[in-house]
């Protein structure tokens, strides 16, 4: 599945991303994003949602309180989000206070990393975590400079579900990490990001959702 992802300054500007893009399976609300964060408005599209208010060590676009991010995320749920997401960073006890809270919500537990890929070693901790505190869905994206971290990271998605069966996305940012945005799919990631157009991109590396489309369709997902 591609989830578009939408990082717009304004609700307006936002749904109209919602509107146009035939190629999401599902969509991620990047409420760091917006000047004015809110969630109800984006309820009246038949996709599914994400919602994550991104903390800024992990690429948010602004600084935000801890509690002021739970409130949103736990608005979304109330609202009927597919998923919420946040960072594993945030720690054992904002997880533990989100999780009781949601209902069919589920919870994406995220590790994001813009200057390397740690080692696997040290990935596959931050996963156990996430099943430690119960995630319905995990998430290990971090930059790749070369292939064979590309790699290393799509190979964490066997190891989850084998290990955890856990879901896991997981692929590499950057321009050496663009193949495994497609490839992760191949290898069971549940859903993996792209841009709503040139220029869209919420993330160093991102595909637009049509050239991604094709891609998968060529390759054969
Ligand atoms: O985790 C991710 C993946 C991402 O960083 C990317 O590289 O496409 C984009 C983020 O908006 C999203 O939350």
């Amino acid at each position: 599945m591609i989830c578009i992802s939408v990082a717009a300054p304004t609700v307006e500007e936002a749904k109209r991303i919602l509107a146009s893009g035939p190629e999401a399976d599902l969509f991620e609300i990047r409420l760091d994003a917006l000047r004015e964060p809110a969630v109800a408005p984006f309820f009246s599209l038949s996709k599914p949602l994400i919602f994550t208010f991104r903390a800024q060590e992990e690429g948010g676009l602004r600084p935000a309180p801890l509690e002021e991010r739970l409130f949103w995320l736990r608005e979304a749920a109330t609202h009927g989000a597919s998923f919420v997401d946040l960072e594993l960073a945030c720690g054992p006890e904002a997880v533990a206070q989100l999780r009781s809270g949601l209902r069919e919500t589920r919870l994406i537990l995220s590790y994001h990393n813009f200057q390397k890929t740690p080692s696997k070693a040290y990935l596959c901790d931050k996963i156990k975590e996430m099943v430690e505190l119960k995630a319905d869905v995990g998430k290990v994206v971090c930059m790749v400079r070369r292939p064979e971290e590309g790699l290393e990271l799509l190979s964490l998605i066997v190891w989850a579900r084998r290990k955890f069966d856990l879901p896991l996305v997981a692929f590499g940012m950057g321009p050496a990490g663009r193949w495994t945005r497609a490839v992760s799919l191949f290898l069971g990631a549940p859903f993996t990001f792209a841009a709503s157009r040139t220029g869209a991109e919420t993330a160093p590396g991102q595909l637009v959702a049509e050239d991604l489309r094709k891609v998968l369709k060529i390759l054969g997902v």
